[in-house]
């Protein structure tokens, strides 16, 4: 949580939000969450968990079918007049006019927004300044989803819907963009990200949801996530050590010469195999503790999910 951030003061907050498509599909299932002013909020999920269905209802572009959605105090929807101005969406495809430049585009969005940052300004925050008169059909992938956070960002938002923001970027743009992001959120932009890669999820989160078969099935700061699952050790015991000879407690998980530990004890366990490896003169090769990632948290849900199978 940073300094600027008010979970007290929240900007968006769903109660029991439902969405059910013609043909009476429930895409989304009872969510609930809130995002103060100044909060990073991550919602994650598995493929159709629900996440853009949740988003478009929170942006103004779908009615609610049941419980409560408020964004700066306002019916997203049928306020959309008092909220629009004040929210910055970028949507996973942007889908604007290709045979206008980079600096056009900027200008004609530019035109439609109040207050709106100086063209170079808002080129500028994303790293596009030196491809202002390309052609926009002619960028890469990455620098169109550059394109698509410039025309976000465009009116100061207050909100920032960012849905798949580094897609297709490389490692580098990537990085950019989550030093942007994080620069926004300190100045007291609330963001709410949906995202696939859960590395950006971790690095950026301060709060985030995991969604499933529309409802959310864990949520927390990205520690209180992960804090829940147990740890790993792994190592591969020398030729001629059997597994057997390994303290009691450490034995299980133990397919041939390699071992794979899941604990709740880490500090503990890794203390005790140490003092054994010094005490029986053994070398333990790719040795590798860690905690519980944020991946391990999603793949277990995942897992879980297709244990019960879809039942909507
Ligand atoms: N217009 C629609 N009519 C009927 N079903 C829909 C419609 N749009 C989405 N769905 C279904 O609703 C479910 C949730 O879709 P949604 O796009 O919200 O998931 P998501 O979490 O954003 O998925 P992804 O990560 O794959 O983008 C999916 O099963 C999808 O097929």
């Amino acid at each position: 949580m940073t300094p600027t951030s008010h979970p007290d003061d929240p900007v968006i907050e769903t109660d029991e939000l439902r969405r059910t498509y013609s043909g009476g599909f429930t895409a989304v299932d009872g969510v609930s969450f809130s995002v103060g002013r100044g909060e990073l909020f991550a919602l994650l999920g598995t493929n159709g968990a629900g996440k853009t269905s949740t988003v478009e209802v929170l942006e103004g572009l779908a009615r609610p079918d049941g419980g409560g959605v408020r964004v700066l105090g306002h019916n997203p929807y049928t306020e959309r007049a008092a909220v629009r101005p004040r929210i910055g969406v970028m949507l996973q495809e942007g889908g604007f006019p290709s045979d206008l430049t980079v600096a056009e585009t900027v200008r004609m969005c530019a035109g439609c927004t109040s207050g709106a940052r100086p063209t170079d300004e808002a080129l500028g925050l994303v790293g596009l300044t030196g491809r202002a008169r390309v052609r926009v059909k002619q960028l890469s992938g990455g620098e169109r989803r550059r394109l698509d956070l410039a025309l976000a960002l465009l009116g100061r938002p207050e909100v920032l819907f960012l849905d798949e923001p580094t897609t297709g970027l490389d490692a580098e743009g990537r990085r950019d963009t989550w030093e942007l992001v994080r620069a926004l959120r300190d100045e007291g932009t609330s963001v709410l990200l949906t995202t696939h890669y859960l590395e950006e999820a971790e690095a950026l989160a301060d709060r985030l949801a995991i969604m499933h078969q529309g409802r959310i099935v864990t949520s927390g700061t990205p520690a209180e996530v992960t804090e829940a699952r147990p740890a790993t050790i792994r190592f591969v015991l020398p030729h001629g050590v059997l597994p057997e000879r390994l303290p009691l407690s450490l034995r299980a998980g133990a397919e041939g010469r390699r071992v794979e530990i899941r604990t709740r004890r880490l500090q503990e366990d890794l203390h005790e195999l140490l003092r054994w490896a010094r005490e029986s003169d053994v070398q333990l090769a790719e040795l590798d503790a860690r905690s519980a990632s944020l991946e391990d948290a999603f793949l277990d849900i995942a897992a879980r999910g297709a244990e019960t199978a879809d039942t909507r």
